[in-house]
């Protein structure tokens, strides 16, 4: 099976990607060597498609799983939720021996990742993607968290999963927007590391609602590389994997969140990210062109809305985690699979490229 190994010292752990892995879920966590209550979070999706599933699984291994569900959607994402699930895993008699498991998307594995990080001051978790932008980057990294009113992921820790089970068979109940908004991610793994990718890419179904588990682990393989180089974001490796995050998450924020899911808000600020590269570092318009035709392949937007106003964008992307000291640390590409940490970059540049994209 498809293994990618996060090596972290004490906090390393393995990614398992093979088709039907989900009913193997108590089996696989047994290994791992946890007490034996834990709690399932999922959301209103995906709970009544898979959590029967796991909870079974689960029981059948010895454990004892209660099932806690939270609105889908990206609203979500908020510390009401936290303070709720925290409540309830209390009044179920979860304490420091429990662990949990998430299983959903981003939402939920950012969400219940960041619940397991303080609960009883931190308990361990275990990550069930089943969307793209989870199979693919979310559920491996430890990044965690909810958004602030004020902006994205303003609000989080870093806490490892113990184990990443991924069950690409998930894919299939995916709504098609929802499905291909995942690959914005994806494309973004390909430009910052691997130029094959863009023609591997190239050549999937947008309609398939599966991929292959070897393409998946790719992807997280990416991911964890980078993550073993900078685990913390300290050393400027993994801010790499932000490029085209901050206009995006800038837009993602400008409107309701959950009105623009976060792989169409990355869309948009990758076409930005890569005219900044044009500009600033001489990337080749025609290897822009390369990766704007997968996010139009993936039917991913390529205009900003008018009703989207430039300087609310702005006001919200200065919040981001890479402005900082006065500072703006910008992710820009050097060459097709390359991607490097710029300081050239303005805020007036920003404005030009939020421009460019109506
Ligand atoms: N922590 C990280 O490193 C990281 C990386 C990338 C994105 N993110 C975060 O992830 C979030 C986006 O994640 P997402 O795009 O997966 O969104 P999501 O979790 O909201 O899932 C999208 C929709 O699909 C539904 N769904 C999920 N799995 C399903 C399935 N198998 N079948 C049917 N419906 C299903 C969900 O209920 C939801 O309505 C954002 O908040 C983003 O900031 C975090
Ligand atoms: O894991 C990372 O590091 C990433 O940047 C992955 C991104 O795809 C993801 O959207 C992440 O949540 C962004 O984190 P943030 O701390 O920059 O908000
Ligand atoms: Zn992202």
């Amino acid at each position: 099976m498809p293994t990618v190994h996060v090596d972290l010292a004490d906090r390393s752990y393995d990614i398992l990607v093979e088709d039907g892995l989900l009913d193997q879920t108590g089996e696989l966590i047994s290994q791992l060597g946890l007490k034996k209550k834990c709690a399932i979070i999922s959301d209103s999706n995906v709970a009544p498609l898979y959590a029967d599933r796991v909870e079974k699984s689960l029981r059948a291994a010895g454990y004892e799983p209660s099932v806690h569900v939270v609105p889908a959607g990206e609203a979500s994402k908020s510390m009401t939720q936290v303070s709720g699930l925290c409540s309830e895993l209390i009044q179920q008699g979860h304490d420091r021996a429990s662990f949990v498991v998430a299983l959903g998307g981003g939402v939920v594995g950012d969400l219940a990742g960041f619940v397991a990080a303080i609960f009883y001051r931190g308990i361990p978790f275990v990550q069930i993607p089943t969307t793209i932008v989870s199979q693919v980057d979310s559920s491996a990294g430890g990044k965690t968290g909810v958004n602030a009113a004020e902006g994205k992921n303003l609000i989080g820790a870093f806490h490892q999963p113990k184990m990443v089970i991924v069950d690409p068979l998930t894919l299939q109940t995916l709504a098609g927007r929802e499905y291909r908004e995942g690959f914005a991610e994806a494309i973004k793994h390909a430009a910052i590391r691997d130029a094959k990718m863009v023609v591997d890419l190239s050549q999937l179904d947008p309609a398939a609602k599966y991929v292959e588990p070897d393409l998946l682990a790719r992807n997280l393989a990416i991911k964890a590389r980078v993550v073993e180089e900078d685990e913390r974001e300290t050393a400027g490796t993994r801010a790499l994997l932000n490029f085209g995050h901050t206009i995006g998450h800038g837009i993602e924020a400008s409107v309701p969140y959950g009105e623009m899911l976060h792989g169409e808000a990355i869309s948009l600020g990758t076409i930005a990210a890569l005219r900044l590269s044009e500009k600033i570092n001489g990337f080749p318009a025609a290897d822009s062109q390369k990766i704007i035709d997968l996010l139009e392949q993936f039917q991913l937007p390529l205009k900003l809305a008018d009703s989207i106003d430039s300087e609310t964008i702005v006001a919200k992307l200065q919040r981001d985690k890479k402005f900082s000291g006065g500072e703006i640390n910008f992710v820009l590409l050097t060459k097709l699979g390359a991607a490097e940490v710029s300081k050239k970059v303005t805020i007036e540049d920003i404005r030009e490229a939020i421009e460019a994209l109506r």
